[in-house]
């Protein structure tokens, strides 16, 4: 996360003094990440993640993302469970955000997933969607295939400034992306933001999944493409068939995937891909002054949108190939 709103040690005491969680001992703001705002909270009590929530997160979302962080933890997948004040209310209202305490999660992101990694994010990518599968609340993917365009067009004259030749590239991938999107695959609760830095590691096991402010019901498999983006390139953006391998059959020691599904991976992640480029351009061209923060390169996603727009079928990421 990042620090877009500071906070006073008064209003943090005045605000924790709601919840039974001790006294404040210390707290300090987290620069990772892009998204909200984020202190780790010291009280006689322990650790805690203190989120102040942004400008993408919108209030009437947040009774989703921190029931369904509940509902899971709930059903052994570890991830942040919120704390509830004296009133039996998880949310609150921190200088002018509305603002949330959840438990700290021990371990680690991975900065260079192996494939090892890539076989247990598989795994417990499944485990989260059939967990999901029995939560009442639904929210819609402010960021599905035809929210994409409108995004685009906020930036497009721009866009040629961060890569030659840029505007005319989303452009087109709009297009076929937008006419061929695969519209029946099995839906459910997915992530989709699981990224390395979102999936802690205690030695070689998952230790627990963050940042579920992307959550929301969409096609199960598109979660996976989001993945194979973000765990399965190499630093010099070459794609790693070995990763891809491990991640899909992590994934299906839990849940198979349908013929649908299998036949569209290939453009579910050109249009994950094409998600993360748009997201990664807006925030590259808006970046709030003064605010501690690090934006991700588009360039990336570009690379990755590139090798997508090349791919055959599933099996060109290493599925049903026999290789170990
Ligand atoms: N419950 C938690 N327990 C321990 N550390 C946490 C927890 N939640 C967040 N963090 C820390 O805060 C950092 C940023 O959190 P998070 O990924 O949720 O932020 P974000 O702004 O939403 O980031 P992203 O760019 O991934 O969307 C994590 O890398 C981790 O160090
Ligand atoms: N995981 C996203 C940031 C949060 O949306 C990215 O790497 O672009």
């Amino acid at each position: 996360m990042a620090v877009y709103t500071e906070v006073s040690d008064d209003d943090l005491a005045s605000f924790l003094s709601r919840y039974e969680v001790g006294e404040l001992l210390s707290y300090k703001g987290i620069a990772e990440g892009v998204e909200n705002t984020n202190y780790i909270v010291h009280t006689t009590t322990g650790p805690y993640i203190l989120t102040l929530y942004e400008k993408r997160v919108s209030a009437d979302d947040l009774p989703f993302f921190l029931g369904l962080m509940e509902h899971l933890a709930a059903r052994q997948v570890t991830c942040p469970t919120p704390v509830r004040d004296r009133t039996g209310n998880h949310l609150g209202e921190l200088c002018g955000r509305a603002a949330a305490l959840v438990t700290f999660l021990e371990g680690f992101w991975i900065r260079r997933p192996k494939p090892e990694h890539c076989s247990k994010v598989g795994h417990a990518l499944a485990q989260l969607h059939q967990a999901g599968a029995d939560f009442k609340l639904t929210r819609r993917n402010a960021l599905s295939t035809w929210d994409w365009r409108p995004l685009f067009e906020r930036f497009a004259s721009e866009a040629d400034s961060i890569a030659p030749g840029l505007e005319a590239l989303i452009k087109a991938e709009l297009d076929v992306l937008e006419t061929d999107w695969p519209l029946a695959l099995p839906e459910g609760v997915i992530h989709a933001d699981l990224f390395p830095d979102n999936v802690f590691f205690l030695a070689k096991d998952v230790s627990g999944l963050i940042d579920f402010y992307f959550a929301c019901n969409d096609a199960l498999a598109y979660d996976i493409a989001i993945c194979l983006n973000a765990w399965c390139f190499e630093q010099d953006f070459s794609f790693n068939v070995t990763k891809a391998r491990a991640l899909l059959r992590g994934y299906e020691e839990v849940r198979s995937l349908t013929e649908d599904e299998r036949k569209a991976m290939p453009l579910l992640a050109r249009g994950a891909a094409l998600r993360f480029l748009l997201t990664r351009c807006y925030d590259w061209l808006n970046r709030p002054a003064g605010a501690v923060v690090n934006p991700h390169d588009p360039i990336d996603y570009l690379r990755r949108l590139r090798f997508h727009q090349s791919v055959r079928s599933i099996a060109d990421y290493g599925y049903g190939d026999g290789s170990r």
